[in-house]
């Protein structure tokens, strides 16, 4: 990749015997917005970590700009980390907890009072210079901690969970913001999360790790259409994952039914499972949709229903509608072939759980 600004190649890490990353391999381009995404302990904060400088690869290369930077030290790698628990010094005030930095670097009093105003400005506390920490809201202190990361003018920005204490509306606004900051300065933000609406809301492009492994990689909406395995199609959004067969291109057999669908290319008769997403299915009456399904529980969310129902071979179904139904009606299920994405490969949570014990 040309504009190649990080790049993991082979690298594994380990405390004492226990693997917690496994080969990790990827490259981050300049100037987009990344994010690791995966649930807990499965490694993000260790990449992290190994990017800035926190900890050492047990074994593999690290590359900034392409130079190899296993032996750098943290402060002289050109990073600067954003943490969950935002890490200010609550003796000192806005000001000069975002000057903190550049003082220690010994910067003229002007350029840093530039610097600093700056940086406050761009994260909408110009006026709060002289506030203390404790007088600020968690949203605030966030924007301190982003202010202070971002006015050593980083060529990389880490970012561990930076919105996880915010309350939900807060948190939304703040996603908003982040990704506007990362456009206006133009420099990589990687971007630790949990929250797979976050991750997708955000992103240039995700990481979806599980276990100390990357399963897959690529634009949110790559990762949402056209997951690799059944962990990414469950972690992302909400899914019908329903066992099938190949049956030649352009078809494959679940439900004891043959239904068209777009993919291709794999063996007659290969075993595969099937993803459909529930905001794609549409309720119509019994016997005229592709499906006839029993419907188990029925939610109302404000906007829609969240239904779910069985059919005849007991695989469970998922919907979103806005119509509503009754428990324990038939319902037909209507969807069209480019709604059904075919999984080729499949590794379940169990698979993912026998995997783990071999790392123990
Ligand atoms: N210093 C350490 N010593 C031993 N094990 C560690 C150490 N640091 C992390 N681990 C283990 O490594 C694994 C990955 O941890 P990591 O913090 O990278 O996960 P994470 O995906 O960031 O999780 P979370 O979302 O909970 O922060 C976990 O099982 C954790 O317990």
């Amino acid at each position: 990749m040309a504009n190649s600004v990080i790049e993991f190649r082979q690298v594994n890490k380990s405390f004492d015997e226990t693997k917690v990353l496994d080969e990790i391999d990827f490259e981050i381009e300049a100037g987009k917005f990344y994010t690791l995404l995966g649930p807990s302990g499965c490694g993000k904060t260790t990449i992290l970590r190994l990017i800035a400088g926190f900890a050492d690869a047990t074994s593999g290369d690290i590359l900034f700009e392409g130079q190899k930077i296993n032996e750098l030290p943290a402060n002289e790698r050109q990073v600067n980390t954003v943490f969950q628990d935002y890490a200010l010094f609550p003796h000192l005030n806005v000001f000069e907890n975002v000057a903190f930095g550049l003082e220690i670097r010994k910067i003229s009093k002007t350029e840093i009072k530039t610097a600093v105003n700056e940086a406050l400005k761009l994260v909408h506390l110009s006026d709060y210079g002289n506030r203390e920490i404790s007088e600020l809201s968690g949203g605030q202190q966030q924007r301190v901690a982003i202010a202070r990361a971002i006015v050593n003018e980083p060529k990389v920005l880490l970012l561990d969970e930076p919105l996880s204490a915010l309350d939900h509306k807060l948190r939304k606004e703040m996603q908003g913001e982040l990704r506007d900051l990362q456009r206006r300065l133009g420099i990589t933000f990687i971007f630790v999360t949990h929250d797979q609406e976050e991750a997708l809301a955000m992103s240039d492009q995700i990481f979806v790790m599980n276990a100390g492994k990357i399963l897959q990689s690529g634009s949110p909406v790559d990762i949402y259409d056209e997951p690799i395995n059944h962990f990414v199609a469950d972690f992302i959004g909400e899914s019908n994952i329903v066992p099938g067969k190949m049956q030649r291109d352009y078809v494959v057999n679940f439900d004891g039914q043959d239904f068209s669908c777009v993919d291709a290319g794999m063996k007659p008769n290969e075993a595969v499972e099937v993803v459909i997403r529930p905001e794609d299915l549409d309720i119509v009456a019994v016997d005229t949709g592709q499906v006839n399904v029993t419907v188990d529980t029925q939610l109302f969310r404000g906007v829609d229903y969240q239904i779910s129902a069985h059919d005849k071979m007991n695989n469970e179904w998922k919907i979103n509608s806005i119509h509503k139904t009754s428990v324990g009606q038939i319902v037909g299920l209507a969807f069209e072939p480019e709604d059904i994405h075919i999984m080729r490969y499949h590794e379940t949570e169990d698979d993912f759980d026998a995997r783990l014990e071999t790392y123990e």
